[in-house]
């Protein structure tokens, strides 16, 4: 059983190295909400908020996730001793949605049971990787530009990449980096770009050998992605569509996807995501691990979980200069040979970088319990 006393929320910023760009818009600078919960023995656990800065992929942003965290959450978890971190999950049922901000807390207080107990995250989780499946995603609306990042990225060790279309560039963008690179394993992600009217544009991709397509249609489709998995030999995984243990049964379901991108963030914490995990596994759904565009705390977040014994596809794991000069977190993630190690150290198994964050930090603000 254990006490959170104190949680310390600091805003940070920081501009990605290169932007990142989707037809929904562009990400040059990226903001996060890094949680620290400490308990009444002063052990400290950390989660980030991966909520963008405003509501493009989905409704959250970092200011509703700090009202949220603020005005519900925290209090939530002031109030409540915690026997086992699945019971956060259940003291936020209260709370609708906001599954961004209710995951940086909950995946915090994951990492103070494993802390407690001593050992790695990844283990206390149930994993059993030593490492996990690393991937990158190239974002651009530049083919020639998109080959020359496959480039060095297959340089670096990845062996898998997902990029960005969209109905303007799809067949044009897959063709191009599918003849430069035949044996690469590639995928793409739309981002809800399609509608079963685009069902000829789509099927005409599967000449081209894709390990998947992300998210064809619609943000909130179950029922369209079964009607256009029925007339693709692409495999579908869906991404947007699953916000919750319930989408990902309606989707299996409907066999409305062959593959599931499971987000820590977009599901509400570690909870949700290894009962997704568990669904899928025992339904043959193949999953991996999505990204954020993140910083390392989330990023040792996802490496736990991509240690569990379902998620045998790479997923978007990458270094952490992928995106940034310094990462938040001490060492900085690397990849060799399309892979990142499973770190060995307790809790999420990384020091926090804090002269790092506090060059980053444009807001932090401290609670304690029994202070409101
Ligand atoms: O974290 C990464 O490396 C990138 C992850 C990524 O592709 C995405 C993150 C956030 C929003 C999206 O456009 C996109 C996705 O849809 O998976
Ligand atoms: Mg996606």
């Amino acid at each position: 059983m254990i006490h959170i006393k104190q949680v310390n929320l600091t805003v940070i910023e920081m501009p990605l190295k290169k932007p990142f760009i989707t037809h929904l818009g562009t990400v040059s600078t990226r903001q996060a909400i890094v949680i620290e919960v400490m308990d009444e023995d002063g052990l400290c656990g950390y989660g980030e908020c991966v909520a963008f800065s405003s509501p493009w992929y989905t409704e959250e942003t970092i200011k509703t996730a700090l009202h949220m965290l603020k005005d519900y959450l925290i209090p939530i978890i002031f109030k409540n001793p915690i026997k086992q971190p699945e019971d956060v999950t259940a003291l936020f049922q209260s709370i609708r949605k906001n599954e961004m901000a209710k995951a940086g807390m909950e995946t915090a207080i994951w990492d103070v049971f494993a802390k407690r107990e001593n050992i790695p995250l990844a283990e206390y989780i149930g994993g059993v990787r030593t490492s996990v499946l690393a991937g990158a995603v190239v974002a651009t609306n530049n083919l020639e530009d998109a080959l020359k990042q496959t480039e060095q990225l297959s340089s670096q060790g990845y062996k898998r990449i997902k990029v960005k279309i969209n109905p303007k560039n799809d067949y044009q963008f897959i063709q191009g980096i599918r003849s430069r690179f035949p044996h690469i394993s590639l995928m793409a992600d739309a981002n809800s770009a399609y509608t079963l009217n685009d069902i000829d544009k789509l099927k005409a991709l599967d000449d081209f050998d894709l390990l998947m397509i992300e998210q064809p249609l619609a943000v909130n489709d179950i029922v369209d992605h079964a009607v256009l998995q029925k007339q693709m030999n692409t495999p579908i995984c869906l991404d947007e569509s699953i916000t919750n243990y319930h989408d990902a049964y309606s989707a299996i379901q409907l066999g409305s996807c062959k593959v599931m991108n499971i987000k820590v963030g977009r599901v509400g914490g570690l909870t949700n995501a290894k009962k997704i995990h568990d669904i899928c596994v025992a339904n043959n759904i193949d999953v991996w691990c999505g990204g954020m565009i993140e910083f390392g705390i989330s990023r040792a977040h996802n490496i736990a979980l991509a240690s569990l014994p379902g998620f045998t596809l790479p997923g978007d794991l990458s270094s952490s200069n992928h995106y940034w000069h310094e990462d938040i977190i001490d060492p900085m993630i690397e990849v060799h040979n399309g892979e990142i190690a499973t770190p060995k150290s307790p809790g999420l198994g990384f020091s926090i970088n804090k002269k790092r964050i506090n060059q980053v930090t444009i807001l932090h603000e401290e609670y304690k319990a029994g202070k409101r």
